[in-house]
């Protein structure tokens, strides 16, 4: 079964088509990723699917919901859960405190409740402090939990964001290159969480620019370019078109990297 579904997606911003009718399926439960290019359009079909861009054409499903005109909030709600490229922590907060105000997403009376603190409120947060705490061991950052947010090296940041992102309990992560300033190592333990994070049956779709992760853990890859998708299939098949080796690759000693 497809998780989500994109028929015909279409963005034009002025005279320019920044997604050309793209179209593609994202099974339940698989890790899917989406590369290109830069200005390829990835990041703009992530803001419509994520519902902050609306677009020009076409239709997006989500669970089998139409969640095309849907706003951002809802479709987070629904369980469609997103990071960002640029880290985007609340500052002036703890670690622990950033992944607590991402879990109010996904319980009784929301952020606003969290920052009030009404009576049943209050009976709720011993649950949501124990989850955080749990979500920050799963990314290995258990230990910074008191850490003021802000100070944390930038690889761990991208770290709690996405410990933050599942705090609100997704169905589908979307991961907005979550390698982006990362170093090698870092890369490699990221690439380790999002597979556990997969492996727990959250679907995973991911952009990114890092070809030689996204080869390694997705199970299909989706290739932008020029707002186009020009292939689509697993690692092996990608790495193998002559168009994703001319467009993107650029070599085919860059298509192994
Ligand atoms: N708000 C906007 N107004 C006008 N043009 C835009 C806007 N957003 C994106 N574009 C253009 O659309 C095209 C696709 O941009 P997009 O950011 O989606 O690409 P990308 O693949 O995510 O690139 P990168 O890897 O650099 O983030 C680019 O030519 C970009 O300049």
């Amino acid at each position: 079964m497809s998780l989500l579904k994109v028929r015909g997606l279409t963005k034009r911003f002025e005279g320019l088509v920044a997604n050309n009718d793209i179209s593609l399926e994202v099974p339940d439960g698989s890790l899917y990723a989406v590369i290109g290019p830069n200005g390829a359009g990835k990041t703009t079909f992530f803001n419509m699917i994520s519902g902050f861009l609306p677009s020009t054409a076409g239709s997006i499903e989500f669970a089998g919901r139409d969640i095309t005109r849907e706003r951002q909030d809802k479709i987070a709600a629904m369980g469609l859960v997103r990071t960002f490229q640029l880290v985007q922590l609340f500052k002036g907060m703890s670690v622990a405190e950033n992944v607590e105000l991402g879990c109010h997403l996904a319980t009784k009376g929301g952020v606003a409740a969290a920052l009030v603190r009404p009576f049943w409120y209050r009976k709720q947060e011993t649950s949501v402090r124990d989850t955080a705490r749990e979500l920050l061991d799963f990314v290995g950052l258990g230990s910074q939990a008191d850490h003021d947010a802000e100070l944390l090296p930038y690889g761990q940041q991208r770290l709690l964001e996405v410990a933050r992102a599942l705090a609100a309990k997704p169905r589908m992560l979307l991961l907005d290159e979550p390698a982006a300033g990362l170093n090698t190592q870092e890369t490699d333990a990221l690439a380790v969480i999002i597979q556990k994070v997969n492996a727990q049956g959250i679907t995973v779709l991911l952009i990114e620019h890092d070809v030689g992760l996204v080869t390694r853990i997705a199970h299909r890859i989706a290739v932008l370019d020029f707002g186009r998708k020009i292939t689509e299939g697993t690692p092996d098949e990608v790495k193998q078109h002559p168009e994703v080796i001319a467009a993107y690759l650029g070599t085919e000693e860059g298509a192994d990297a």
